[in-house]
């Protein structure tokens, strides 16, 4: 049985990221949030575009102010009054200074800007009661960035600052990686959609629903294939539809060792390349991975809890890598002290469900208190974090430290 480590670098390496250019689509900028940029942007213009003021106040010529004293003011007179997205018309001489606002075009002749704090007006005169330092509250053209530069890598997403870029950049349309596909599909004879009235043997389909969820929030697209009974011809043919429309497919149910646990042996005949078929992990030991030329293909355990957990562990990094991020898909784990005694039988990498509170701005984790078998739903709902017990680890008393999972 592969340890969770193993599990988790073996599905990494198998997926070749989206970066085809049939796997480019072009978004409009409002629409690209949380997209993943698919083409590095360049600038074409130096930023600021020109010389501008830091500040309101007054451009000045340095050498004109740089004597200037709180008893001994030096006194310039004011030749324009330069507004934001206003083009200057005077070049400032020598004993002259122009009214300038934060983000205003510097103009021709003055280097300087002193910030009306320092200052006294009266009329078309001004007093500077305090030398700046050269070339100060003036920012200069293409100090920020200029033009032929890389704005953006390929790779990264999409959020309030990046797009902030685009638009600065003038792109009114950008390059992003298309939603990866994620087909998703629940097997069992007990299943039914939640509108059904249950007879005796039969339960809900939450799996569909909770994978779903979680995939849609990663930024995937879902093809959602339903309940397939506990049939291999239908299993087969629905899988095998599923490996040719989606890049990752998710199965939930039998892949442990029941009689009616099919799926390895479909996979198997429709050419699929088995890597495990269990993982040391609880909840999760029975989970199958495939690779097919064109998608991957998760088995996740059928119990409700043991689902969501391995999607949160193997199929959260795997989305975010096969949709384009260059880097930071692994899962990550905190340190926090844990506020909960937390148990295992230390043969397995164990996570437990909870919560991380904030205590005086530090994390805490907080194990849930229902019944944590991975059946119970109720005891997963509300939950933040799962904290992991590494193997040979069977305890973890209160105010240790442990590593939790955010989810
Ligand atoms: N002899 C053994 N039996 C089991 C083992 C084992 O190692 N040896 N492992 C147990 C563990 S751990 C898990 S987890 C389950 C995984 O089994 P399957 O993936 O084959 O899942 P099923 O048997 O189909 O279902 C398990 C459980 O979950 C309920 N379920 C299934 N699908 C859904 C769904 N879409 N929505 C809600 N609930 C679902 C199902 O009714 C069962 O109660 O195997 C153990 N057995
Ligand atoms: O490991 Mo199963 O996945 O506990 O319920």
């Amino acid at each position: 049985m592969l340890s969770v480590r193993d599990a988790e670098a073996t599905i990494l390496n198998s997926i070749q990221p989206l970066d085809n250019q049939q796997d480019i689509e072009f978004v409009d900028l409002l629409m690209a949030n949380n997209r993943i940029l698919a083409t590095p942007v360049t600038s074409s213009l130096d930023f600021p575009h020109w010389d501008n003021s830091a500040m309101d106040g007054y451009a000045v010529r340095y050498a004109d102010v740089q004597q200037a004293r709180a008893d001994k003011p030096t006194v310039l007179e004011v030749v324009e009054e330069i507004p934001a997205g206003y083009q200057p018309q005077v070049t400032i001489k020598p004993g002259q200074a122009a009214r300038i606002f934060t983000g205003a075009m510097m103009p021709a002749g003055a280097d300087t800007v002193v910030m009306q704090e320092k200052t006294h007006r009266q009329e078309n005169r001004v007093f500077v009661f305090l030398a700046p330092q050269p070339q100060e509250f003036v920012r200069h053209k293409g100090n920020f960035y200029q033009a032929g530069q890389e704005l953006l890598p390929a790779g990264i997403p999409l959020t309030a600052a990046e797009i902030a870029v685009l638009a600065a950049a003038q792109r009114e349309q950008v390059s992003v990686f298309r939603r990866p596909r994620v087909a998703i599909l629940s097997s069992g004879n007990e299943l039914v959609m939640p509108e059904q009235v249950l007879k005796p043997g039969q339960i809900v389909d939450s799996n569909q629903y909770a994978l779903a969820t979680l995939v849609r929030e990663l930024g995937a697209e879902v093809l959602l294939l339903g309940i397939i009974k506990d049939d291999p011809t239908t299993l087969k043919e629905i899988i095998d539809y599923a490996i040719a429309n989606a890049d990752i497919v998710i199965s939930t149910g039998g892949v442990s060792v029941g009689d009616y646990d099919y799926i390895d042996k479909i996979l198997a005949s429709l050419g699929g390349k088995i890597h495990f078929r269990s993982v040391q992990m609880r909840p999760g030991k029975p989970l199958t991975f495939a690779t097919f030329p064109n998608s991957l293909y998760f088995g996740l355990p059928g119990n409700p809890v043991s689902a969501l957990v391995t999607c949160w562990r193997f199929v959260q990094p795997a989305i975010k890598k096969i949709a384009g991020l260059s880097q930071g898909w692994e899962s990550t784990f905190l340190k926090v002290k844990s506020q909960s005694e937390l148990q295992s039988n230390g043969k397995m990498e164990t996570y437990i469900h909870g919560k991380l509170h904030l205590v005086n701005g530090v994390y805490q984790f907080h194990k849930n208190q229902g019944n944590d078998s991975s059946g119970n739903l109720i005891n997963l709902a509300q939950t933040n974090a799962l904290a992991m017990l590494p193997m040979g680890k069977t305890l973890v008393y209160p105010g240790e430290e442990v590593f939790v999972l955010q989810i």
